[in-house]
């Protein structure tokens, strides 16, 4: 458990063996059909700095920024790494966002996981993979409180839920060190429509 007002983390940093982690990391990278979408920001048509793929039941849509995904189906592979995150976390979940972050120009800019598919209170579970990246939290309304940064190393599971969205953002900022290349699975659940 990491301490924190108004939201709730816990995180695990060996949530996979570092061989399993490697393993995972080789086969995802080369076998994912990696896409740089465009979203609007601003009026303007501008491509996201990471690579991304969208999996999960079939329900699951996803949308953000004016851009509406379909999920490709699962793959053992991610429903293997889908039953493990369950198991650690004590949540079930229906879909995953993957992130290819290439070097350490692709990045994550601040936002919250707030969409109203996912609920009041989302629960995020996010599994790293390859090059450690520094992950930041900020509180949105109180300046007062602390930002948080967590190293997330591979293999590691760091578990969002409570108010982490409503209260918070987070951010993966970009580095001018030289560096390879991650993968992060943000496994959701999105909440059955009236269809
Ligand atoms: O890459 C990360 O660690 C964060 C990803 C993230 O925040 C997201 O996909 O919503
Ligand atoms: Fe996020």
């Amino acid at each position: 458990m990491i301490p924190a007002q108004d939201a709730q983390l816990q995180f695990w940093s060996e949530a996979l063996t570092p061989t399993d982690s490697e393993q995972c990391f080789n086969d995802l990278i080369a076998s994912t059909p990696w896409r740089q979408d465009k979203i609007q920001l601003f009026g303007r048509r501008i491509a996201i700095p990471r690579l991304q793929a969208w999996y999960g039941d079939t329900h699951c849509h996803y949308s953000y920024s004016g851009l509406n995904l379909a999920p490709l189906p699962w793959t053992p592979q991610l429903l293997q790494l889908k039953t493990r995150v369950e198991q650690l976390s004590q949540h079930t979940f229906n879909c995953v966002l993957l992130n290819l972050y290439r070097n350490g120009s692709d990045s994550n800019g601040w936002h919250s996981d707030d969409e109203p598919e996912l609920g009041e209170q989302p629960v995020i579970a996010s599994l790293s993979l390859g090059e450690t990246r520094r992950f930041k939290l900020r509180h949105k309304y109180n300046k007062a409180i602390k930002g948080i940064t967590i190293n997330l190393n591979s293999g590691s599971l760091l578990v969002m839920s409570g108010h982490s969205q409503s209260h918070w953002q987070h951010c993966l900022p970009k580095t001018a060190r030289q560096i390879e290349p991650r993968i992060n699975l943000t496994f959701r659940n999105i909440l059955h429509g009236p269809n």
